[in-house]
């Protein structure tokens, strides 16, 4: 099967830079995705969105020219609940990669069961509406329920302005509770301000709510953007992305998001994304726990010690 790309889709950067940044050892890129290809894994119907085919081959290319050891293979919504091309980057990562999987309430157990087998260590709830069709509560809550005797976590993507209304919902689940690129703040609002506030607070009283600091290029109005070596790039999320690093440093997250779905304005070089890390986690110690500790406990706690 072929597909056609959504028109004005934006193909991931081709020949990032090396990061100046060196990340520690045994670094996890914790949120990235892969793309069919569609011949071989075909968009799944009812996405909303068709993009450009990136494989776990170049998936893997990139994490070794980045530094990285490990992947977290989020399922991207334009495959649906067919996670058949997260679980095959899965099974050719030698180990090195677990699975985030979506899955619909009329999967088995025994489905179930085979992406434990396979790495998978969680699901995807999605509430951003321009990515997916409405699914309500009670079935979540049904998935969550089921998911969480396989000590699995549940990965939850929304946009700021809905917190409010997901609130009881989010801090009603059952399991560990990972959120998408910090709830997608509105950036041009204060960081001590009530909407960014808001979800300070979800996590400050929750304690088994994550954040992954990821995504400055989705929220970033100021840019400037991460091209051309520029080193400074997206400052105004810097503030945001740090608060939340030196607030909550045994509960964050980082990754690329490659291969950046939906960007629209520019497609950033993933070399510079990396040098972004030492401005929201300062130290060596913030940056150890952000790309080391924090990823291997959620991920692959048996080989922590
Ligand atoms: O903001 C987005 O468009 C986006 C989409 C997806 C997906 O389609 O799965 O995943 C992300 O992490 C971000």
């Amino acid at each position: 099967m072929t597909f056609e790309v959504t028109p004005g889709w934006l193909n991931w950067y081709e020949g990032p830079a090396k990061p100046r940044f060196k990340v520690p050892e045994g670094a996890v890129d914790a949120h990235c995705h892969v793309f069919g290809p569609g011949h071989q894994f075909p968009f799944a119907p009812e996405r909303k969105y068709t993009p450009c085919d990136a494989s776990k081959d170049q998936l893997f290319a990139l994490r070794d020219h980045l530094g990285f050891a490990r992947n977290v293979v989020v399922q991207a919504t334009c495959h649906g609940a067919d996670n058949s091309a997260m679980v095959d980057a899965l099974q050719h990562s030698k180990g090195m990669a677990r699975g985030i999987a979506t899955v619909k309430r009329s999967i088995s157990d025994a489905e179930l069961h085979a992406l434990d087998a396979a790495e998978v260590r969680g699901v995807r709830f999605n509430f951003v509406k321009r990515l997916v069709d409405f699914t309500p509560k009670e079935e979540l809550m049904e998935i969550a329920q089921r998911i969480a005797p396989l000590g699995w976590h549940i990965v939850i993507y929304f946009e700021a302005v809905d917190l409010p209304e997901l609130w009881d919902f989010f801090t009603a689940l059952p399991t560990t509770v990972v959120v998408d690129h910090m709830g997608r703040p509105d950036v041009t609002k204060p960081v001590d301000g009530e909407e960014f506030q808001r979800f300070v607070r979800l996590m400050d009283e929750h304690e088994n709510i994550w954040s992954k600091v990821s995504c400055p290029e989705r929220l970033s109005i100021s840019g400037p953007k991460a091209l051309n070596g520029e080193q400074q790039a997206y400052q105004d999320v810097v503030p945001f992305a740090k608060y939340l690093v030196e607030r909550f440093p045994d509960r964050v997250l980082w990754g690329t998001d490659w291969p950046h779905p939906n960007l629209k304005d520019h497609m950033p070089d993933d070399g510079l994304l990396v040098d972004f890390i030492p401005q929201i986690a300062p130290t060596v110690e913030l940056q150890h726990k952000l790309l080391v500790d924090n990823p291997m406990r959620l991920y692959w706690p048996e080989e922590v010690k």
